[in-house]
């Protein structure tokens, strides 16, 4: 249960941070997809861990094995196996809180579901998990590029340092530029900063991670339960850390009048489009068209470098310290496992069909 995501574009995640190797197994990929391998690489190369000073510094060079799903370079349609071994364990960081809960991590609710504890880096709960949804979510990227559709995310706050400017006003491919990921170099210069001083004093700060994509056609979206930005929300909810999702005009929308918030309809040539786009490219669960643009936001790092009060298995209360390599702000890494996830969704939702018309079918 749980450890499988999509409906039709599906992925399954396996495997522990501090285990042999973690892996998924995609289905449904189309077939005949040529796959570039690098491209997935590279993907891996944003996550990894170990990529900067303001990264946690476990050393992980994230290769990736396709074992099976591709023939002479393109997907057979039939499922698609991918594995990363972990090389760069240190268990020995965790045994001083091996019956001890940290503060905030999944320690204790783990112990109550499973009543198992795997205390090596978070066992399953740790974000390394993320590396198999990048892999996974980099081939769904390619299948979208194959109808035009780019999903392009990138650190928009940390802290209290919020960029003002939004993503039409930006020069998104910045971001890669520099090792916190924000498209404007003066403001990144200061997250990097701020992260690290955050780092020497022990602590850890959170941020929030934007994400556009572009040219996804209408009609994508179920139009109750699974609405598009539900299955959106979704996704991002169940990255580790993520603590608010919003689309579109987001919870800045309920400042404005209707009559301002509405997007007015025109239409240009043979192209229906919106004037403004306070709707986020959504309107009842279904794409319009529009760009489609949303926030994530992610809480600082649970495990801290410093005393905190917690209790153990036998309940007794005890001191809990973290130890060893830890994030000191998850953003610069969660930009492509966003990017993973918006794809993943995309992609299941173009398979399940643009449209209801009769006459399309
Ligand atoms: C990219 C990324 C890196 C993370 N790195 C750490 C870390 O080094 N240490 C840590 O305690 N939590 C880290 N987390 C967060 C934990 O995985 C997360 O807090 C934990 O699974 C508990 O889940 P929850 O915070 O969603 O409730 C990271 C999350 C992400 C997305
Ligand atoms: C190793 C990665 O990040 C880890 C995410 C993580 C956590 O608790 O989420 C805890 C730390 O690792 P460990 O599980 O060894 O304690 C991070 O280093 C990775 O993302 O590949």
């Amino acid at each position: 249960m749980g450890n499988t995501f999509g409906k039709l574009f599906k992925i399954t995640t396996f495997g522990e941070s501090h285990g042999k190797a973690l892996g998924a197994i995609l289905e449904g990929c189309p077939a005949g997809l040529e796959l570039d391998e690098e491209k997935i690489r590279l993907e891996m190369q944003r996550r990894k861990p170990g990529q900067s000073k303001i990264t946690t510094q476990r050393k992980e060079e994230d290769e990736i094995e396709i074992l099976s799903g591709v023939f002479e370079g393109k997907t057979t349609g039939t499922p698609i196996g991918i594995v990363i071994r972990n090389a760069d364990q240190k268990s020995k960081d965790y045994t001083h809180i091996a019956d001890k809960f940290r503060p905030s991590h999944a320690d204790f609710t783990y112990f109550e579901k499973y009543g198992i504890r795997d205390y090596r880096g978070g066992g399953r709960s740790s974000a390394r998990e993320t590396a198999a949804r990048v892999a996974g979510g980099a081939i769904a990227k390619q299948f979208l590029a194959t109808q035009g559709i780019t999903v392009q995310a990138y650190v928009s706050q940390v802290g209290e340092l919020t960029l003002q400017k939004n993503y039409q006003e930006l020069s998104l491919d910045l971001a890669e530029d520099n090792i916190v990921r924000c498209p404007d170099p003066e403001m990144a210069d200061q997250m990097i900063s701020l992260i690290d001083s955050v780092r020497l004093d022990r602590d850890t700060i959170g941020g929030v991670v934007s994400c556009v994509i572009k040219n996804t056609p209408a009609g994508l979206g179920e139009p109750v339960f699974d609405r598009l930005h539900a299955e959106l929300g979704k996704a991002m909810l169940s990255i580790n850390a993520v603590k608010g999702f919003e689309y579109g005009s987001g919870f800045e929308g309920v400042k404005m009048r209707g009559s301002l918030h509405n997007d007015a309809i025109v239409k240009e040539g043979d192209k229906v489009k919106t004037l403004t786009n306070h709707s986020g490219g959504i309107q009842g669960g279904i794409s319009n068209g529009e760009d489609i643009y949303f926030r994530v936001a992610f809480k600082p790092v649970a495990t801290i470098m410093q005393d905190q009060e917690s209790i153990n298995e036998a309940g007794e209360a005890v001191t809990v310290s973290g130890k060893g390599r830890h994030d000191p702000c998850v953003v610069p890494r969660a930009v492509p496992i966003v990017e993973a996830m918006a794809a993943l969704v995309i992609a299941d939702y173009l398979l399940l069909s643009k449209t209801n018309k009769l006459a399309q079918l």
